[in-house]
């Protein structure tokens, strides 16, 4: 096939005991690009593909870029970062904590599939945090690599194979980026298209009965029927209802009494076939722990991949200059305010370590279909390695190849593929390496040589607040799962502290929500015991999950275990204990906030939870490893080495 022709036998499919279950093709949607697609039926609530997707945050962006001096947002725009189109809100990730502005770029479902609102068929969940065990007390790879990980997609109904998967942007997506899209339609666009469309029907046949709209009672033949919807299809001013009608003439009649929806949900299925000869398999490889000292995750062959065959389709984002990915330390500026310190960058977004780039140029890459994130490098052995598509010219722009960067820099939306393609037959199972070039291997052996385990200096932060380092980094996570350990009071927490990224929140009903009248002369201060039946009901807007601290803990003398055994004891059991705690809720007054402090006695273990502060995972360690992988001097575009000069 001339377009997506990678049949055949280079791993795309074929086979059908072991289907490949996601192929990226040409959307059903006219105009939208790439699209993802179902090559295996998937029932519904199944998680869809092997593995859920990486997902890489980048935070502070526009604190660490806006110009000198300035700590307000410089907003969207002002540098060129198209990842911006496809970034996730953190709370949809669940890592909102770890930074004050954080936006997660998810690869996979989190960025390769459409969206379109009245067939979204996918639900995507939470990452979880897992580093894949790089110890930041005894890995030169800790923060390198991201830990977040398994961002799963599943099926909202049964899904046939062959259908195209559309995953939920969010209205408000499309709504903010009128002039960089198409306009594309949202639930109520096709409210009113349907509407039209009745309309429609009863302009051809005079009637809004059904068994009217048929071939001798049309007031129009055929083909002016057709060029009449030409028209209304083609107008020039786009709107979304309009976008939302059929896009030919005998859907939009079969549609005047019937849905819309039935009819595109017919229309996004594209045959098996069409899929192994047109489409490109992105279900070859999956990521497990690497083989490979320190590098995290890897990614690992699902099957055979015969030499010369598909690993893996990667479209890329691109972005023209990768000091975007520059972050600082913050000092005192002149007005006594906090401003950015340029004169030393501290360290760069750990997307870095997902692009690929070039030593003479500024631009760099990243590829964001399913687990080519996890593709590691060996500067000999490696088994794979990276070119250009020779086809999906309706994505593929080779032109861009030879455009200067300046182009690119004007370019809002993707519009590149990269293949990463077997030197060798890859056995099932083995894991699949490319060379990342001299210049990373040289940067890595020279930062495996100098690097130390991370102390009390060694944390990166935006807000300065430095590691005691009087006890060991243990995450929240981990304190939370060990619900026999009972929690150190402050008392106890001087003698022995938690780490200092450690602190406690607590799910506390606070009764009174009203905000204040007059601002209170003293810290109010507040005394209660705490109440199951009001406390602690999740499904009520009145609870609250406010910072808190441990002041006392003593044995409970209520044996509320339900266990009739009286003789029994319950040794070290979480439960047998309460605390006390001082819980800390913020009012409102005018622009200003006043602390209260709730005194809670009585409190069970169930109501505490230790959380992670900001600026304190892996990610943030300065000693964490840097560096963009290198597309080869024969693959990076020669129009592109605009940092020659530079060099
Ligand atoms: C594109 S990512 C590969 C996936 C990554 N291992 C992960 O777990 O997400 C590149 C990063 O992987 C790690 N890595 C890849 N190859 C490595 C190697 N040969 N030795 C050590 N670390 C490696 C480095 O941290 C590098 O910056």
């Amino acid at each position: 096939a001339s377009d997506g022709g990678s049949a055949g036998s280079d791993n795309n499919g074929d086979d059908d005991d072991d289907p490949c279950l996601l192929y990226l093709a040409q959307s059903t949607i006219p105009n939208a690009g790439l699209g993802v697609f179902a090559g295996a039926s998937f029932k519904k609530d199944q998680q869809v593909g092997r593995v859920g997707d990486a997902a890489i945050l980048t935070v502070d962006q526009n604190w660490h870029l806006s110009s000198e001096g300035v700590s307000v947002s410089k907003g969207e725009g002002d540098y060129h970062w198209p990842l911006t189109n496809y970034d996730w809100n953190a709370p949809d990730i669940g890592c909102e904590w770890e930074a004050e502005d954080v936006s997660v770029t998810v690869t996979g479902f989190g960025a390769a599939p459409n969206c379109h609102f009245r067939l979204i068929n996918i639900a995507e969940h939470k990452a979880t945090y897992d580093n894949a065990g790089l110890d930041r007390y005894k890995s030169p790879g800790a923060g390198a690599s991201t830990p977040w990980f398994n961002r799963s997609s599943t099926a909202l109904w049964d899904i046939e194979a062959g259908s195209e998967l559309f995953v939920d942007y969010g209205q408000d997506w499309f709504l903010t980026r009128d002039g960089v899209f198409e306009l594309v339609p949202v639930a109520d666009s096709f409210e009113k298209a349907q509407s039209f469309l009745k309309h429609y029907g009863e302009l051809l046949v005079g009637s809004t009965n059904p068994d009217d709209l048929v071939e001798d009672k049309m007031a129009l033949d055929e083909d002016a029927r057709r060029d009449l919807w030409d028209i209304i299809r083609t107008f020039p001013y786009v709107t979304r209802e309009r976008q939302a009608l059929p896009v030919n003439h005998e859907d939009a009649i079969r549609a005047i009494h019937g849905d819309i929806q039935a009819i595109e949900k017919e229309n996004s299925v594209r045959s098996v076939q069409y899929l192994k000869e047109r489409g490109k398999c992105m279900d070859n490889i999956v990521p497990a722990k690497s083989n490979i000292p320190h590098a995290g995750r890897g990614a690992f062959a699902t099957r055979l991949i015969p030499k010369g065959g598909l690993v893996a389709p990667a479209p890329v984002v691109h972005i023209a200059d990768k000091s975007s990915t520059n972050m600082y330390n913050e000092k005192i500026g002149r007005h006594g305010n906090i401003v950015r310190d340029e004169s030393v960058i501290v360290t760069q977004q750990i997307i870095l370590n997902y692009v690929f780039g070039h030593p003479n140029s500024t631009v760099v890459l990243f590829p964001y279909s399913s687990n080519v994130a996890y593709i590691n490098h060996h500067a000999t052995e490696y088994n794979a390695e990276v070119r250009w598509a020779k086809d999906f010219s309706f994505y593929h722009k080779n032109e861009w190849l030879s455009k200067p960067v300046d182009f690119l820099e004007e370019q809002w939306t993707s519009g590149l593929l990269l293949e990463f393609i077997a030197l060798r037959d890859i056995q099932a199972g083995e894991e699949v390496l490319i060379n990342y070039g001299d210049e990373w291997q040289a940067a890595w052996d020279e930062h495996v040589q100098k690097w130390h385990p991370s102390n009390s200096d060694t944390l990166w932060t935006k807000t300065t607040d430095n590691n005691t380092g009087l006890s060991e980094y243990l995450r929240a996570e981990v304190l939370n799962d060990d619900m026999a350990t009972p929690i150190r009071t402050m008392a106890e927490q001087a003698v022995e502290p938690y780490h200092s990224s450690i602190h406690f929140k607590c799910y506390v009903n606070v009764n009174h929500l009203s905000p204040y009248e007059f601002e209170p002369l003293t810290r109010p201060y507040f005394k209660r015991e705490w109440d199951r039946r009001v406390d602690m009901r999740d499904d009520s807007d009145d609870v609250h999950y406010n910072a808190c601290n441990v002041t006392l803990r003593y044995e409970s003398d209520e044996d509320d275990s339900g266990d009739d055994d009286d003789d029994e004891v319950e040794e070290g059991a979480g439960a047998e204990y309460l605390y006390t705690i001082e819980l800390e809720v913020k009012k409102e007054f005018g622009n200003t906030f006043i602390s209260e402090f709730h005194v809670i006695t009585d409190v069970p273990r169930e109501a505490i939870a230790f959380v992670n502060l900001p600026y304190t995972s892996d990610i943030f360690l300065k000693n964490a490893f840097r560096h963009e992988m290198k597309l080869p001097d024969d693959v990076f575009p020669k129009a592109w080495m605009n940092a020659i000069l530079e060099n």
